[in-house]
């Protein structure tokens, strides 16, 4: 007999609702850190995923599979699957909520194999909120909007306080991070876990 499928947040939450200065629907969201993996535009052998607010706490986001992001011939690495999908999740959680947080736990579940030129259209939903604990999904498409769910993923972040990052990162970088943004006119984090 099959086990039933574990529900979806797995511990009751209060609804994940946006930030009052979170970007509307229909932003486009930038490079969050020019050194980020997933979207920095400095890493030229990085994912440069691109991401917009969409209505109902949800961010979309795009990611073309390239050469470099091979495991097989001619397909997708599923870690580097996982990763595009720890971006356009934190992507979510980080500019609907405007707090800073960190991925606890995420799982993938791979659906469909996904071929190098595929753009994957990845649509991220905060679920819920419990204290620090917020609960995202998404499911990721291929080519299209509503293309086949080849790949679906749930996670776990975590708020954190600046702490997390002075004291585990790059101080120095973090503070030109910080100066970078708000001199280009982005509003500060709220720092309050
Ligand atoms: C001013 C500058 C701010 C900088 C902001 C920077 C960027 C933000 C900006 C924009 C965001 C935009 C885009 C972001 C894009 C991508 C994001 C990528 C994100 C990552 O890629 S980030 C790297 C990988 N990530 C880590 O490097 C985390 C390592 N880890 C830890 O640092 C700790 O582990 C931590 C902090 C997670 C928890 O530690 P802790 O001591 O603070 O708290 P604690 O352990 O009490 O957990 C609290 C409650 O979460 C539950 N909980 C925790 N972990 C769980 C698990 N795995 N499963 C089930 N439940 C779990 C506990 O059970 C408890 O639950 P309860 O409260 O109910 O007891």
């Amino acid at each position: 007999m099959s086990k039933p499928a574990q529900s979806w947040p797995p511990v009751d939450t209060e609804p994940a609702v946006p930030h009052p200065d979170a970007p509307a629907p229909g932003s486009k969201l930038g490079v969050h850190y020019a050194h980020c993996f997933g979207c920095g535009d400095e890493v030229e052998s990085g994912l440069h995923i691109q991401s917009t607010v969409a209505e109902g706490a949800v961010v979309t986001s795009q990611f073309t599979v390239l050469d470099e992001h091979q495991g097989a011939p001619g397909l997708a690495h599923g870690g580097l699957l996982a990763c595009a999908f720890d971006e356009a999740l934190g992507t979510a959680v980080g500019n609907l909520l405007r707090k800073p947080a960190v991925t606890g736990k995420l799982e993938t579940d791979f659906r469909r194999p996904v071929p190098v030129g595929s753009v994957l259209h990845i649509v991220a939903k905060l679920d819920g909120v419990a204290g620090r604990k917020i609960y995202v999904s998404a499911n990721g498409h291929l080519n299209a909007e509503d293309g086949p769910i080849a790949v679906q993923a749930r996670a776990l972040f975590v708020t954190v306080g600046v702490g997390h990052f002075t004291a585990h990162g790059d101080s120095d970088a973090l503070q030109k991070f910080r100066e970078a943004r708000l001199r280009s006119g982005h509003q500060d984090w709220d720092i309050n876990p």
